[in-house]
């Protein structure tokens, strides 16, 4: 792969934005597309995206490319950014326009609606061949774009790709480190959104600050239950795609999964609360794939299922909160560590 490849980004919303105006200022050759052509031209006008990301200043060297066949052309990397329901339908309408040697990148957090199946499965089944990559890590897009201090984590089976992309991203700002453990960084990644909605539920309802660390513990431990079943490896969970996402989206406000949570702990319907939130909140979909990949290995996930119940309007969060303080009472790690022994 040339040293210096072209970065196309796939997705305008707030994550796309933040990481094209990140790799710009590193001097990266870099082009973002988005669907809504008409934002697209107001964003190279005005260079703000006024309605993701309205007080950041975008550099004067990003470029916008509303025709997805131009903007994908002469890629070395094409960086995907959509958010998971989009996902596979953005890789069938990539699929016959990429060059031979292009790699795909991927900052979405889910899974494929429905299935349960990683990202990473759907790229190698729809691009195989290509050296392949997840952006993962705790990074709210605007704190990001403001330039504040930040680490993210770029994972690949391909260690030369993942460490390549890390050094694109890289910045006297943000920190990006390489892991070689894909399925572990994307499983964090998607699981701290449901776990978030968790917190925020205990947060709306004004539990405390003692049940916030329970479940941000209790919730983490699931993760590690999850992810070593599926075979992630214990680090990357407890690395900055897991505990470092984790941590920050159950307590940090800029979450919309947190403030999702928050709005149905405090009484607001799940459609309102989405709807005041105006942009993606991946835990809506990832709440039933998460319950999927547990029933299929055979796991009691109380936490993740209990987000779930709620989103489905099936219990209350009052209800869904005694269910769990009922649970029985047991030792903290009856199978070892990691659920292993
Ligand atoms: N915002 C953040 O701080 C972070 C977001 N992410 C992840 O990045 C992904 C994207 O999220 P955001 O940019 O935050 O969402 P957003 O809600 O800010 O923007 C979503 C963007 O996706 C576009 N989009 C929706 N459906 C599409 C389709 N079918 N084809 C093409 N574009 C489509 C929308 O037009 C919009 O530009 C999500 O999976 C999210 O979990 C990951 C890390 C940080
Ligand atoms: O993934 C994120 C930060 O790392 C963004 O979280 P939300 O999607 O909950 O806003």
């Amino acid at each position: 792969m040339a040293e210096n490849p072209k970065l196309t980004i796939l997705g305008a919303g707030s994550w796309g934005t933040a990481l094209a105006a990140l790799t710009a200022r590193n001097g990266v050759s870099t082009t973002l597309w988005g669907r809504d052509r008409a934002a697209l031209a107001a964003m190279a006008a005005s260079r703000r995206n006024q309605r993701y990301l309205p007080d950041i200043e975008l550099p004067a060297e990003l470029a916008y490319e509303a025709e997805l066949a131009t903007a994908v052309r002469g890629a070395g990397i094409v960086l995907i950014v959509v958010p998971s329901h989009a996902f596979a339908a953005m890789l069938d309408e990539i699929a016959p326009l990429l060059d031979a040697g292009t790699a795909i990148a991927w900052a979405t957090k889910g899974f494929e609606p429905g299935t349960g199946r990683f990202l990473h499965e759907l790229v190698a089944e729809r691009l195989p061949g290509r050296a392949a990559a997840v952006v993962t890590g705790p990074s709210f897009a605007r704190e990001v774009a403001a330039g504040l201090p930040s680490a993210v984590t770029v994972h690949s089976d391909d260690a030369a790709f993942a460490q390549q992309l890390a050094g694109l991203l890289h910045a006297p700002n943000l920190r990006a480190y390489s892991g070689g453990d894909v399925l572990g960084a994307e499983l964090g990644g998607a699981m701290k959104n449901v776990l978030a909605v968790a917190t925020g539920i205990a947060d709306g309802m004004q539990l405390g600050l003692n049940a916030r660390a329970g479940l941000i513990t209790r919730g983490m431990n699931e993760m590690l239950r999850l992810g070593v079943a599926l075979g992630a490896r214990p680090e990357t969970l407890i690395g900055l795609s897991g505990l470092g996402d984790l941590v920050l989206t159950c307590t940090g406000d800029l979450s919309r999964n947190r403030r999702l949570g928050l709005a149905l702990g405090q009484g607001v319907a799940i459609d309102e609360a989405v709807r005041r939130i105006g942009q993606v909140v991946e835990s809506i979909l990832t709440a039933d794939e998460v319950a999927r990949l547990a029933d299929k290995h055979g796991l009691d996930l109380p936490i993740s299922a209990g987000v779930r119940a709620v989103l489905h309007g099936e219990v209350t969060p009052v209800d869904g909160l005694k269910a769990l303080m009922a649970r029985e009472q047991k030792p903290e790690y009856p199978h070892g560590l990691f659920g292993t022994d």
